[in-house]
């Protein structure tokens, strides 16, 4: 199967936030996580404004996955606060991040391989009446109705994101950057107000690759807030408005892209470490 899917219609696709909503303000301040002596993420405080595409870079090992961790919840933080659109999400767990609104998704996918993508999709909302016992029973009417809904926004969303074609094949069976566009279909579900991207352009192919982008930018259009970690760097320069950058667990830089690639400390940290 060619990666090369189209991407679905972006004039008509799923509700997912009306253009002009502007909610969706990530601020870290001071964010500390620690592997014993490790201070992996050390005292990390940045803005990702609503309705923004702010870009996280740096050298590997320089925390960004870290910071990802903490601010989704699967860390617990050692220090310092997130706060999203002014709520304390700092201390949450991952489900109650992603019903506050912020979804993920991770550097190497991790869909459900013997489940469709269709399956893998719709399998994402919590708190349908159908997973409560007893419903099942007592109002089989909503229940059919909510698994209706569901399958109906899922393959919205597949199409939104270009994998109709592949909606009936195993996610197991579908390429890496399929499974990449299959994470961003699931994280779509929750209709969040930010989405936390690690490396959606690592391993994916040219084609794909577009495919990505195009999608990225037809959801900020619609008012999604996006952070984004990414080594290429073409990718981050094109796409984002504002860039975040760490070395050593801190942030060295931030401000446009123009403005951080002219930084003296920005170049050291790339010339100085493994930069993938
Ligand atoms: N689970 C862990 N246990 C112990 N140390 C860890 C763990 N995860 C990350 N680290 C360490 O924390 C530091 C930051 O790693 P992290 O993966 O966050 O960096 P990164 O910027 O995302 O790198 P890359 O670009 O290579 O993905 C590294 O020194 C790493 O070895």
């Amino acid at each position: 199967m060619s990666e090369s899917l189209p991407p679905g219609d972006s004039a008509t696709g799923p509700s997912i936030r009306s253009e002009g909503a502007r909610r969706g303000r990530l601020e870290a301040a001071g964010v500390v996580k620690t592997f014993g002596a490790n201070r992996a993420v050390d005292g990390v405080s940045f803005t990702a404004e609503a309705g923004r595409i702010t870009g996280l870079i740096g050298p590997n090992g320089a925390g960004k996955t870290t910071l990802f961790n903490a601010i989704a919840g699967e860390y617990a933080l050692d220090g310092g606060s997130v706060q999203l659109d002014g709520t304390e999400i700092g201390s949450l767990p991952p489900y109650r991040v992603f019903s506050h609104g912020l979804a993920r998704t991770f550097q190497i996918p991790r869909p459900f391989a013997g489940m469709t993508v269709l399956e893998n999709v719709m399998f994402v909302p919590e708190r349908q009446a159908g997973e409560r016992f007893w419903n099942s029973w007592i109002r089989p009417g909503t229940v059919a109705r909510e698994e209706r809904q569901n399958r109906e926004r899922a393959r919205e969303i597949i199409e939104f994101c270009g994998l109709s074609p592949v909606e009936r094949q195993l996610a197991g069976s579908i390429s890496g950057g399929q499974q990449k566009l299959v994470e961003l279909a699931r994280a779509l579900m929750a209709d969040p107000k930010v989405l936390l991207l690690d490396e959606p352009g690592a391993g994916v192919n040219p084609a794909l690759l577009d495919t990505i982008v195009d999608r990225i930018v037809e959801l900020n259009k619609r008012g999604l807030t996006f952070l984004i970690i990414e080594h290429n760097m073409d990718f981050i320069m094109s796409l984002c408005d504002h860039i975040v950058v760490m070395a050593t667990g801190r942030v060295i830089a931030e401000g446009t892209p123009k403005e951080v690639i002219a930084q003296p400390q920005v170049i050291e940290a790339y010339l100085g470490g493994a930069v993938a």
